[in-house]
């Protein structure tokens, strides 16, 4: 009798290490510093969610295009487990503000569709779209056109594209910021089970302190391009939060 398949487990989170990272963009003729991000030195453990807050202008998006390999630090290094991030990385999986879908596509084929560039053979791509849609709540979507979809749903495939290339670190960029309070609500317990089930490390960048308070276990608040606070979520409140990044 041929043995069983051994059940597939799936990479698990794993820590992220900036070291003395700094990246500075051009020159402005009006600043006399340029703006950017850094010296930043940060660490999230394995299977850590933290969610990272601040003000329009003070680093979010910098930081986030660091750790997702599309900038690469001037100064410093970004470590991934015991590997360096030095450019777009299959460990890692971002999610916009935005569902930058294809509209050409349907739902199961805007999942695949990092499954495809992965090489992945077609029945393996298949029980990967049908496992992950199902994870994000969307059993049954995979043959609807995203047209048809509300902006939660739509949001959602985003999600599930992203953790369909099962990701070590998965990087969210105000995901839910475009809709509405109880949508945002109940994605984002959802997005907390599938953190808890997959143990993967998140890295999630809000304006919204409430959500960064609920979501994460750590917070980490930046000013001027700089960790203003780091501090566990359970020892925060919105008033210290919003105090800090006034301060
Ligand atoms: N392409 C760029 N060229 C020059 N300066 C930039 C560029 N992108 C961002 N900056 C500057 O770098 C600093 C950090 O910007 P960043 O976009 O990371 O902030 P943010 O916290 O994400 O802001 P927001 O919440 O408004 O998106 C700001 O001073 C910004 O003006």
């Amino acid at each position: 009798m041929p043995r069983p398949a051994a059940p597939a487990t799936l990479p698990q989170g794993e820590s992220l290490t900036l070291g003395g990272v700094t990246y500075r963009y051009g020159r402005s003729r009006t600043a006399t510093t340029p703006a950017g991000l850094g010296p930043l030195d940060l660490r999230v453990e394995a299977g850590e969610f933290l969610c990272v807050v601040g003000p329009s202008g003070s680093g979010k998006s910098t930081l986030l295009s660091l750790l997702a390999g599309f900038l690469r630090p001037q100064v410093g290094e970004i470590r991934l487990g015991d590997r360096p991030v030095t450019g777009p990385d299959p460990r890692l999986t971002l999610v916009q503000q935005e569902a930058a879908l294809f509209p050409w596509r349907t739902v199961a084929g805007n999942v695949a569709f990092g499954l495809e560039r992965l090489g992945l053979p077609r029945a393996e791509r298949g029980a990967r779209v049908a496992e992950t849609l199902r994870l994000v709540g969307l059993e049954g979507y995979g043959p609807r056109r995203v047209h048809e979809l509300s902006g939660g749903q739509r949001q959602r495939v985003s999600l599930a594209r992203a953790l369909a290339l099962q990701p070590r670190l998965l990087l969210l960029d105000e995901p839910f910021s475009a809709l509405d309070d109880r949508t945002r609500t109940v994605l984002a317990d959802e997005l907390l089970g599938i953190w808890w089930a997959r143990k993967i490390t998140v890295v999630f960048v809000t304006h919204n302190l409430e959500e960064a308070l609920a979501l994460g276990q750590r917070v980490v608040a930046l000013r001027g391009g700089e960790v203003a606070l780091d501090a566990p979520a359970r020892e925060l409140n919105v008033a210290r939060l919003r105090e800090t990044l006034e301060g």
